[in-house]
């Protein structure tokens, strides 16, 4: 499914992670790593949208060369967004909506299911913090995707929205065969999902527990 080989990504001539060759299944994974490890650097990497060296390739679609193909199969929630003050949660998503080239109905539906439609009308400057990552989590299922990375997922939202969440990934998983990859320091939170890997990334690259 996912492919990263001759993976290579630094910062200032700093080096952060080196993947060799590393082949991710289907299913849904979990990525571990004390602060600081690497892990949004990955997920940003995979999504394609920072620069590295090397190769990645989802379902054999080449995040650099096929860059529209890829970013309708692939989709980020950052751990922590940072989106324009002044537009509002409903104006993103809409443009974001039409990129990843929803459904009719779709962003409404998960706008209702996360209570994103009760404050979206508002401008981003107005919003809590919970407010906002949820913004990005309802972003993260825009489209017909086949890999969805949640960096951080349940921090700062409520723990009804933690139940959605979980409840959105299990839906996306069995019922439209959607891969995920997902970040957290809080491991007993996912015994609810069917983790299939378990990721450590540390020492500057990444191995399988
Ligand atoms: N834009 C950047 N410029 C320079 N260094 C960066 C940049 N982004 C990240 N880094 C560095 O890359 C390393 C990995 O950061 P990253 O955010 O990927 O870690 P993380 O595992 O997601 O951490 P956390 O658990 O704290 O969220 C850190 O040393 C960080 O300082």
């Amino acid at each position: 499914m996912l492919n990263i080989q001759n993976f290579l990504k630094t910062y200032n001539n700093h080096k952060i992670l080196e993947i060799e060759n590393l082949q991710i299944p289907e299913g849904i994974h979990w990525f571990k790593g004390i602060n600081g490890s690497g892990k949004s650097t990955l997920f940003r990497s995979i999504a394609g949208i920072i620069p590295f060296k090397g190769n990645i390739l989802f379902n054999n679609t080449d995040c650099r060369k096929e860059v529209v193909a890829y970013r309708l199969l692939v989709n980020l929630s950052e751990a922590e967004p940072l989106y324009p003050d002044y537009l509002s949660g409903y104006d993103l998503l809409s443009f974001m909506a039409e990129a990843k080239k929803a459904r009719d109905g779709q962003l409404k539906k998960l706008a209702d299911s996360l209570g994103v439609s009760q404050y979206w009308k508002s401008p981003i400057g107005t919003y809590s913090s919970g407010m906002q990552k949820k913004i990005s989590l309802l972003s993260a299922f825009l489209g017909s995707p086949k890999l969805i990375m949640l960096d951080e997922p349940l921090i700062t939202i409520d723990d009804r929205s933690v139940q959605i969440v979980y409840e959105l990934v299990k839906d996306y998983y069995e019922k439209q065969g959607v891969s995920f990859l997902l970040s957290s320091h809080q491991d007993f939170r996912f015994e609810r999902l069917a983790i299939k890997n378990i990721y450590l990334v540390q020492n500057q690259t990444v191995t399988q527990q």
